[in-house]
């Protein structure tokens, strides 16, 4: 049982016109009672969801009115448990922003005996008060991180469980097995109809599959949540700077018409029809003298091995020569994109027109101008096309996102597999059961049900201060 209560400012220091004291715990009704007087005659006690107007003074308790200060003018805010965010009394006090009235106001909680909160422990006490599992806790530092409204929509879909009700049911299956294998488990060995056997592996295969099915979606989750790392190469003078610009819709990156003008890497976020997308324009690859050109090229090289997606842009207006095909060997493993640019321009029979078709044959190609802002549109669709293949998320999309999930499913596969060697070499049933176990632990600790107070203490601290 947690007998303490705990408080801390719930909104940022000093922003806003709002800012909001959250006090969770067995105590929290009464030390508010000691702080805050209500304009109408209410008592604390009696009331249930409800927003109380009143004032914070700094010596309530102390019969000598004359004397007391008003700390702030405030709304308190009264849940009492169990139907609230961590099963616990939680009294919310809205109090003016800025830095001080908040944090005068914690400040007088703690002297009435609550302890600081930790970070995101009041989302904590609504994982161990079984509001929330595991994978709804995690899901809430994703809302709270999201860049674009379907990451958001992820997010969301996992804290109202979506993924947690995928979980648990792969969970019951292994249960399922597990009383089979009991079943039988007290059979002497040759005894075991082979039939059994057969039954145990289908089962395990099934659970396989739903696993493998889940760990698919870690791509698209990883992209949603981390952004799409996409580097923009090609030879000097291309005009790469230029596409980013005109994703970007701003002058962010230098462009000339000297080659080599791009020398360090520059990153930006950008917003795809919902994919978050990290946009990465590097210097352009080539031979050269040049110091610090050749640090730069040195760094577009690691830029295109970290990346998930590639844009290769070439000029249609040169010859596509061995300046080309040395960047087309070193991306040619990798996903992505030609992009064409400078259509806008007279192109005179060059090499590049039909060059541009054989290279790198699995990637579309694109035609731009990204001066004449021509083909841009078409440019985007393709990318996020290639994320979501044309699906398009919903709150109901179970997705994986995380990479602490994605390393727990294979775990859970590890063991299964180990099973089905198991089955096969024909080794005792309750060895067997071992390894079911495994599995379950693996996607347990995805929920919660599985988990130790290290991994608990662990995942919560990265939520931030009043969560
Ligand atoms: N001021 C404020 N805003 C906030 C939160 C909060 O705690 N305080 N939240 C916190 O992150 C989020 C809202 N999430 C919440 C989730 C559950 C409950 C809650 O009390 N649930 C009860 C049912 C309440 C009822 O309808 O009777 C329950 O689940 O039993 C409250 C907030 C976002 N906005
Ligand atoms: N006509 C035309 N010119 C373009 C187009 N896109 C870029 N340019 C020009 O091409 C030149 C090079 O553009 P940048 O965007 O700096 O090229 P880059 O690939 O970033 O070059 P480096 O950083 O040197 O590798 C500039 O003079 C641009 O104005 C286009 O679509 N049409
Ligand atoms: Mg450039």
């Amino acid at each position: 049982m947690i007998d303490d209560t705990i408080a801390a400012i719930s909104t940022p220091l000093g922003e806003g016109g709002i800012g909001i004291v959250r006090i969770s715990g067995p105590d929290a009704i009464n030390i508010v009672k000691a702080i805050f007087k209500p304009v109408k005659d209410r008592d604390l006690d009696n009331e249930n969801f409800k927003i109380i107007y009143g004032h914070i003074y700094n010596n309530n308790n102390n019969s000598d009115t004359v004397n007391r200060e008003i700390i702030d003018e405030v709304l308190v805010s009264v849940m009492r448990a169990p139907n609230t965010y961590t099963k616990e009394d939680i009294i919310e006090i809205n109090c003016h922003g800025g830095s001080l009235p908040v944090r005068e106001i914690l400040e007088l909680v703690l002297s009435k005996g609550a302890r600081l909160a930790e970070p995101g422990e009041f989302s904590k006490r609504a994982f161990l008060n079984g509001r929330l599992d595991m994978a709804q806790a995690e899901a809430i530092i994703d809302i709270i991180r999201s860049t674009t409204g379907d990451a958001l929509k992820l997010a969301v879909g996992q804290l109202k469980g979506g993924l947690s009700r995928k979980i648990d049911f792969i969970q019951n299956e292994l249960l399922e097995i597990t009383a089979f294998i009991e079943a039988n488990i007290d059979f002497p060995e040759d005894e075991i109809e082979e039939y059994n056997l057969t039954t145990i592996k289908t089962k395990v295969k099934k659970v396989k599959e739903e696993i493998k099915n889940l760990l698919d979606t870690a791509d698209t989750g990883r992209i949603y949540r981390n952004g799409l790392k996409t580097v923009i190469t090609g030879k000097p003078n291309v005009g790469k700077s230029s596409l980013l610009n005109v994703l970007l819709k701003e002058k962010r990156a230098i462009v000339t018409d000297i080659p080599g003008t791009t020398r360090d890497v520059i990153e930006e976020i950008l917003n795809l029809g919902g994919v978050p997308v990290k946009i990465i324009d590097t210097a352009g690859i080539r031979d050269t003298d040049d110091m610090i050109e050749k640090i730069g090229v040195e760094k577009s090289k690691s830029a295109i091995e970290e990346a998930e997606m590639i844009l290769m842009v070439f000029d249609s207006n040169e010859e596509y020569d061995y300046e080309d095909e040395k960047i087309v060997k070193m991306v040619e493993k990798k996903c992505g994109i030609k992009v064409l640019n400078k259509i806008d321009l007279k192109n005179n029979r060059k090499n590049i027109n039909y060059k541009i078709k054989e290279v790198l044959p699995n990637w579309p190609l694109i035609e731009i101008s990204a001066i004449k802002e021509k083909g841009i549109e078409k440019l985007e669709k393709k990318i996020v096309d290639m994320v979501t293949g044309g699906k398009s998320i919903t709150s109901d999309t179970a997705i994986i996102s995380n990479i602490r999930h994605k390393n727990q499913l294979k775990k859970a596969l590890i063991h299964l597999e180990d099973v089905l060697v198991a089955v096969d070499k024909g080794m005792p049933l309750d060895i067997i059961a071992i390894d079911i176990r495994g599995a379950w632990e693996a996607v347990g600790e995805i929920n919660g049900t599985a988990v130790t107070e290290n991994i608990i203490d662990k995942i919560f601290a990265e939520f931030c201060i009043g969560k």
